[in-house]
């Protein structure tokens, strides 16, 4: 990637509290820590470049902050970020990272189907549910204009068929730089299924 050494710095600093808080409590998978670089900080970064210049972003399903912190140290400023997340324990590590780090974003620890609508202008979510389910999450934090992010795994192709068939929407689809078998969904226009 190539950013400012503050960046990376930070970036540094968020793999090292990753690594140490992973111990106590399951943010990222242990047979995947050695690659939290790749599997998981670049494969976050990659949704960047595909968010138009809007600026209320919903990160539904945060966990560790992938994608909402990594979002937050590459963006310029990081506000008007929102990370939703439910477990206690996750969203204490969201606020370690937030002060430590100097970083700015609203955490709303509540569950996607009870936390007040957000009206967000982009909706991202990671390895949060299977397509349908998804859009049904977070259609409630949606308004009409809303751009969906959702880095999805090999299963891509057949979570867009099964979703056609409650949902109506466009979908460009983004091969991912980090896994060949993978994409980033970018959905718009949802609405129900006629
Ligand atoms: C598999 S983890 C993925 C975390 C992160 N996005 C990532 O890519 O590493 C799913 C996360 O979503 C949260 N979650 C699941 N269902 C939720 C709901 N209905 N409301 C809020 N958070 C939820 C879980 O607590 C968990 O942290």
């Amino acid at each position: 990637m190539d950013v400012s050494r503050e960046t990376t710095d930070r970036l540094t600093r968020y793999e090292a509290l990753l690594r140490k808080w992973n111990r106590a409590i399951n943010l990222v998978s242990p047979s995947t820590i050695d690659q939290i670089a790749t599997r998981h900080i670049e494969d976050s970064a990659q949704i960047l470049e595909l968010a138009p210049p809007t600026r209320a972003w919903l990160d539904l399903g945060s966990g560790g902050g992938l994608p909402g912190v990594v979002l937050a140290i590459l963006r310029d400023d990081g506000r008007d970020l929102t990370l939703m997340e439910a477990d206690k324990r996750k969203c204490e590590f969201l606020r370690t990272v937030r002060r430590e780090l100097g970083l700015h974003y609203e955490i709303v620890q509540d569950r996607i189907e009870n936390a007040p609508a957000q009206a967000a202008d982009i909706i991202s979510a990671r390895a949060l549910a299977p397509l349908p389910q998804l859009l049904a999450l977070a259609s409630r934090h949606a308004v009409p204009k809303t751009q969906y992010l959702f880095p999805k795994g090999q299963s891509w192709r057949s979570e867009i068929e099964a979703a056609r068939e409650t949902w109506q929407f466009d979908c460009d689809v983004v091969p991912s730089r980090t896994d060949p078998a993978a994409a980033i969904l970018c959905i718009r226009k949802v609405s129900p299924a006629p």
